[in-house]
């Protein structure tokens, strides 16, 4: 698929913007805090409704702005999309062909996006959030329906968690009402595992492969989804069943932390290259190519997923990694992938593109072609 163009009205410090893409390569050449990083978060926005830095989606809009919008058109399956993104101080307003869409979940989907910023070759190194945070973008942007049931289980999340944090100063009534939440965290939850469990079985079989690619063959890589409710080998009944009485057995614990220790919230994925494991094991060089592998192996899944290519997003990215799998990376772009690069580098990778690239330098909020 392909963003053909792009336009921002008071987004971040864009009060206006209006930018042809290269259905190849666009590079963002700028100084640090120009706005290069801005540009990439507002086409999340258009694929995922959801910035992945921004705490609040307001943070978003144009210091003295009333709201800020987002719109772009995106060409799949030879068909076209106007996609419209409104951010108001309180909430968010959003369109498909001008149509407008009540549920975020019918305006999600229609652009698919890989993000590849320099914290992803943290993914593997890094704590248990970041893998979990991989698996939901991604699912997230393929399955409205993961969406739905992870926002449902944040929500029942939060309320239990209320419920254990503040039972001493609550009446037993309400006290009372966590096996209400036990059985919603439990639905949604048992549905988040499964996803993710295929999820996670399908990328590894991509991963495996261009990992082993990177490595001349010297390497294996495998993932696990990893969760205390697949260990229920004493348990007859289903995950849902074990999940239930995991809460149980655990609620007196639970109690005493003040929040839930069991559930999706809590789970992992294990990777293994050569049967280690490489977060405890690998060097720094294993851990920064495992998670390469991942990222780029998103690409392939959700190629084959939706049918065609998502577009790639690499935010300042190239120069944290070596000439090595700098190549891997762009070869993996090869011409079928729409790619938009941001980088601070006013040499080397401009040569490396320039035919095929449109080059567009950043400066304080505005864009110039170069
Ligand atoms: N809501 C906002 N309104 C106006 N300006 C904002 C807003 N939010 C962020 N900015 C400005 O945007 C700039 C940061 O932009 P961005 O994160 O895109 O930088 P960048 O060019 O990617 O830099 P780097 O190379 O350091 O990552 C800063 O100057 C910041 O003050």
């Amino acid at each position: 698929m392909i963003l053909q163009s792009l336009e921002l009205k008071d987004f971040r410090n864009y009060e206006s913007l209006s930018l042809q893409l290269s259905p190849q390569v666009t590079i963002f050449v700028g100084q640090n805090a120009q706005g290069k990083t801005n540009v990439l978060e507002s086409i999340l926005m258009l694929a995922l409704a959801k910035s992945h830095r921004a705490g609040r989606d307001s943070e978003m809009i144009r210091w003295g702005a009333d709201f800020a919008s987002v719109s772009g058109v995106v060409e799949r399956n030879q068909r076209n999309y106007s996609l419209d993104l409104k951010i108001l101080p309180r909430g968010k307003k959003v369109r498909v062909n001008g149509l407008e869409k009540r549920k975020m979940s019918d305006f999600i989907g229609h652009l698919n996006v890989v993000l590849f910023a320099p914290e992803d070759l943290m993914l593997v190194k890094g704590a248990p959030q970041a893998r979990r945070r991989f698996l939901d973008m991604e699912l997230g942007q393929m399955s409205p329906q993961y969406l739905y049931n992870l926002a449902q289980y944040q929500k029942v999340l939060q309320q239990r968690n209320n419920i254990l944090k503040d039972s001493e100063r609550m009446d037993a009534g309400l006290v009372g009402t966590l096996s209400v939440w036990d059985e919603q965290l439990v639905e949604y939850g048992a549905k988040i595992i499964r996803k993710r469990l295929e999820f996670v079985e399908k990328i590894q079989q991509f991963s495996a492969d261009i990992h082993q690619r990177i490595t001349s063959g010297r390497e294996e890589l495998t993932l696990q989804y990893k969760s205390s409710l697949l260990e229920n080998e004493n348990c007859s009944g289903s995950l849902a069943d074990f999940f239930r009485e995991q809460l149980l057995s655990r609620q007196k614990d639970d109690f005493r932390r003040g929040s839930t220790s069991v559930g999706p919230h809590r789970d992992d994925i294990e990777v293994q290259i050569n049967q280690q494991n490489v977060h405890t094991f690998g060097s720094q060089g294993q851990q920064r190519t495992a998670a390469l592998s991942m990222k780029l192996a998103e690409i392939e899944l959700i190629r084959h997923e939706v049918g065609e290519y998502p577009v790639l997003l690499l935010d300042d990215v190239l120069s944290e990694l070596d000439e090595m799998r700098q190549l891997h990376l762009l070869e993996s772009m090869g011409e079928r992938v729409q790619t938009l690069i941001t980088t601070t580098m006013t040499y080397g990778l401009q040569e490396l593109m320039q035919e095929k690239a449109v080059v567009y330098r950043v400066m304080g909020g505005s864009i110039d072609r170069t």
